[in-house]
């Protein structure tokens, strides 16, 4: 038998980093929490401690808010890509890197240049992955809290000893929703891909499609907002959804002598279904090490 070093990775999580960018007295803020990791040539700090490969996490960081003065930010995805490429071509251990970033939602308050609101907590992100010369880009959104007050039926389950749940056609369906989507043909180069443009328009046909389904299970809801992105975006290969079941339980007034008509409703925060499914083409680019340590959904 022997023991043998696994898989690793090592950097710096969760750089919170604020940018301000002036157009005379009208400033632009972005929010943005990076993590940097990378992985390579890196059995000797493991098994003797030899350091002469390891680009310090320090540096990791100080390479963040260093990039982020020598060219604008930009976005998420684009500075994702030039970090991961950094360290890869500037380090001879390191063969790949992956940058994770969130982007926290500011908006402007009305009729002020420098002033703004945080209105939600919903961040859109990216995972970017290098290996070599090739590059995977998972971008998405999290946190987008949705619901609708009915349109939403829950029944035709099996029923056994345990099941006490009633049959429902009409329900709040309430989810926070984690959507990542690859994308393809992003290689070597940027594929000349609008990632501003592609959020923009995922985001809004994930709202719509939320809105216009009648549904049947939030499972049903989950697979219509994956077809409706991959039918309307090219560049999408896949999209990864993950989905808690944001249960509104009708209160029981009886002992009160009153009825409840779906009007008042017992938030529960947990436990929560939780519903998560991938939603692909069948002839989708091959996903090589986009969706590498990143969570199944
Ligand atoms: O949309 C739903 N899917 C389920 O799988 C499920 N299970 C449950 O108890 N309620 C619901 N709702």
């Amino acid at each position: 038998m022997a023991i043998v070093l696994g898989p690793n990775q090592y950097g710096k999580a969760e750089n919170r980093l604020v940018t301000v960018t002036r157009d005379g007295s009208v400033h632009t803020i972005k929010d943005l929490t990076v993590s940097t990791s990378l992985r390579g040539d890196l059995a000797d700090t493991h098994l003797t401690g030899d350091n002469s490969k390891v680009l310090a996490t320090d540096t990791q960081k100080n390479t963040v808010y260093a990039f982020a003065k020598e060219s604008p930010v930009g976005e998420i995805e684009d500075f994702a890509l030039r970090l991961g490429r950094h360290f890869v071509s500037s380090q001879e251990a390191i063969t790949g890197a992956r940058v994770l970033i969130d982007q926290h939602a500011w908006e402007r308050i009305d009729g002020h240049d420098h002033s703004f609101v945080q209105g939600s907590n919903e961040k859109r992100t990216t995972a970017v992955t290098v290996e070599g010369d090739r590059a995977w880009v998972v971008s998405g959104v999290r946190d987008l809290v949705v619901l609708k007050s009915t349109g939403s039926e829950f029944h035709g389950f099996p029923r056994d000893r345990y099941t006490t749940l009633k049959e429902t056609d009409d329900r709040i369906l309430a989810t926070s929703v984690t959507a990542r989507w690859r994308y393809q043909g992003v290689g070597g180069a940027d594929g000349g891909i609008d990632w501003a443009e592609t959020f923009a328009e995922v985001r809004r046909l994930v709202l719509a499609t939320f809105a216009a389904t009648h549904s049947l299970s939030l499972q049903q809801t989950l697979y219509a907002m994956g077809e409706a992105v991959l039918r309307d975006r090219p560049e999408v290969a896949e999209v990864r959804l993950s989905m808690p079941n944001k249960h509104h339980f009708a209160v029981d007034l009886s002992p009160f002598g009153l009825e409840n008509d779906n009007e008042v409703f017992y938030a529960a925060d947990r436990p929560y279904g939780l519903i998560e499914g991938s939603v692909l083409r069948d002839d989708a680019e091959d996903a090589g090490s986009a969706w590498h340590t990143l969570p199944a959904f």
